[in-house]
């Protein structure tokens, strides 16, 4: 009886666990009870794509005539600020560089970060999440930030990205990002901040809750361990 039921709401051939809907219910009630899991959540610009290399090839592309920073030059987390102060009308001209159609999806993922991602995301007790801060200028970027991770990992890991202006009010165990201060309306966020090393923030001391990591070569493992109880 419960049977027959069960197959007339299912369709034929369709048993509890291949149902789509079923399947989604049980993703859900395994991760709470299979006890502690580690969130990680991964930041995408200057961890995972290149975005400072992307934004230098195209500038000097576009204007061949205008001063530049090299990356080694590179000071402070806003490109635009450190242009802006080079020379007041080129701050305009870096944003011109991202919100220009296919700079995102054509930036190059940074060595070994896509591989490890990956590979997290295959470890026991482990959810990880891309987690991305999408410009207001909202024509190409966000599009362009989910077919980036559609090409480099896959449709499936679509469900896995979290875009959001604000990273404090997304729950999680370590926050891997380049940004030296990730402020929001939640001034306790959940997670510890890991310092992924870049050419804007390599010269920068630490907060006394941050650690860092070098690059992808670096021991990420080490540090997911060390945050699991
Ligand atoms: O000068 C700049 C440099 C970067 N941006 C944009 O900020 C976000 C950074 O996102 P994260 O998730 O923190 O990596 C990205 O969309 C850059 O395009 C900027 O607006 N101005
Ligand atoms: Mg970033």
């Amino acid at each position: 009886m419960l049977l027959s039921a069960t197959t007339r709401l299912l369709g034929r051939g369709k048993t509890l666990l291949s149902h789509p809907v079923k399947r989604i219910c049980g993703e859900m009630s395994t991760s709470s009870l299979a006890g502690k899991r580690l969130r990680v959540l991964v930041d995408m610009d200057g961890v995972l794509a290149d975005f400072e290399g992307g934004f230098l090839k195209k500038y000097r592309a576009r204007y061949p005539a205008e001063p530049y920073i090299t990356l080694e030059d590179r000071r402070g987390f806003w490109v635009s600020s450190q242009y802006g102060h080079l020379r007041s009308d080129l701050c305009e001209k870096a944003i011109s560089i991202w919100e220009s159609k296919d700079f995102f999806i054509e930036l190059e993922p940074l060595p070994g970060g896509v591989e490890a991602v990956k590979e997290m995301a295959r470890m026991d007790n482990t959810d990880v999440f891309i987690c991305t801060s999408p410009i207001k200028h909202y024509k190409h970027c966000p599009y362009e930030k989910y077919a980036w991770v559609e090409k480099h990992f896959g449709h499936d890991f679509l469900e896995q990205v979290i875009l959001t202006r604000d990273k404090t009010l997304i729950s999680g165990d370590i926050l891997i990002d380049d940004k030296p201060d990730i402020l929001g309306v939640e001034s306790n966020p959940t997670w510890q901040h890991i310092l992924f090393t870049a050419c804007h923030n390599k010269h920068q001391s630490l907060s006394p809750s941050q650690r860092r990591l070098q690059s992808w070569s670096d021991d990420w493992r080490a540090i997911l361990d060390s945050k699991r109880q």
